[in-house]
């Protein structure tokens, strides 16, 4: 991948950003309930029960934590949850409450069962967090009125609400704030198998013909992302429309997804770049993520959240203390050799750059 792209011309479809027909589409092919929901199994059990129990009690049910990477269904889920509890939903995000008082006003509007969804609440700052942990607790704040020594603390009762915060990068949330939701839920990449039932009922929805090896070539290629596996089919369909019959077989589907370059894996432009950087580029490595992602002409979040977790679960991609590192595997996928040593410096680090 070349080192002059331009962000705008880098079209993956993994990274495009969700327009308002892509979000119509999204919105359209969502589960409504925990039994809707395909996989995750342990996380639909586990939440059943915190919702049934709430129900039963006729409590509100404890603040809700889900983290995992992006597309796998935390909006989703937070849907469901409000939903199963027959309560109103009310949607913000982490980048939208860049001050405590941004926050106070969403709570005072807050009413009693109300489910609350903070989406990438690990972008709070820091006042906000606080306010917030505050407020699930006690759902109680103290709204702090003027400056200076002149400043007054207005004690605000909040009734009982439910917090869903979703992150994907639980790691960034300070401990006391983590401590507040009573239920954490680990999201997880899907199996090629849920991926392919999930492509088979948005086909269904979308009233179109799918046959069995089409659906589930489409699946193996959505890196574990139910997103994704929504936004292939949508460009599968497309293709058959206009270059077939309209339905999808297998030969369909294989053309569709080569045309816009995913491949067997399931890695996109994007992913493809960010090893062709690695490897051509940087000589493998290690090399900062940060100097990675202005390679590929991208942000270092894009990088980190999009293309990062797959390329390291498909153990192609290694974190280490010093830099990103291409394994041996890399370079073969690439169709490269492999200098010597390739990948050998693997030792895992966290929050390496
Ligand atoms: N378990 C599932 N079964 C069926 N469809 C799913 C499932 N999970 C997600 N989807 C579909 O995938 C799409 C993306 O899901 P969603 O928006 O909930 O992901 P997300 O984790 O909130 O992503 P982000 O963090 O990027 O907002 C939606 O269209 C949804 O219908």
């Amino acid at each position: 991948m070349s080192m002059d792209m331009e962000g705008s011309d880098f079209e993956s479809i993994i990274a495009e950003a969700a327009g308002p027909q892509e979000t119509a589409f999204e919105n359209a092919l969502r589960p409504r309930t925990l039994d809707e929901l395909i996989g995750q199994e342990r996380v639909r059990e586990q939440l059943a029960l915190v919702l049934d129990a709430a129900v039963a009690r006729d409590r509100t049910p404890d603040h809700v934590l889900l983290s995992g990477p992006p597309g796998l269904g935390k909006t989703t889920i937070a849907m469901i949850i409000a939903h199963q509890l027959s309560a109103p939903l009310r949607l913000t995000s982490g980048p939208a409450i860049q001050h405590a008082g941004d926050l106070a006003a969403i709570l005072s509007g807050v009413n009693e069962g109300d489910v609350l969804f903070i989406d990438e609440i690990h972008r709070m700052s820091r006042p906000a967090e606080e306010l917030l942990y505050m407020a699930m607790e006690d759902f109680r704040v103290d709204v702090v009125v003027g400056k200076g020594p002149g400043a007054t603390a207005i004690p605000l009762q909040i009734p009982p609400f439910t917090v869903v915060g979703a992150t994907t990068r639980a790691g960034l949330l300070p401990g006391p704030l983590r401590d507040r939701f009573g239920f954490t839920a680990q999201l997880d990449y899907y199996e090629p198998a849920d991926l392919d039932r999930i492509v088979r009922r948005s086909a269904d929805l979308l009233d179109l013909q799918v046959s069995a090896d089409a659906s589930a070539e489409i699946g193996s290629r959505s890196r574990g992302t139910p997103r994704i596996a929504n936004r292939l089919l949508r460009r599968v369909r497309d293709y058959a429309e206009v270059r077939a019959d309209g339905t999808v077989d297998h030969a369909v589907a294989r053309a569709a997804l080569d045309l816009y370059e995913v491949d067997h894996l399931g890695l996109d432009r994007l992913d493809r770049a960010v090893l062709d950087a690695l490897c051509r580029n940087f000589g493998g490595g290690p090399v900062g993520i940060t100097t990675l992602a202005v390679a590929v002409a991208e942000e270092r979040e894009t990088v980190e959240e999009l293309a990062e977790p797959f390329l390291v679960r498909l153990g192609f991609l290694a974190r280490t203390p010093r830099g990103r590192v291409a394994t041996a595997a890399a370079w073969r996928h690439l169709g490269l050799s492999a200098p010597p040593g390739a990948g050998s410096e693997q030792l895992p680090l966290e929050d390496a750059d």
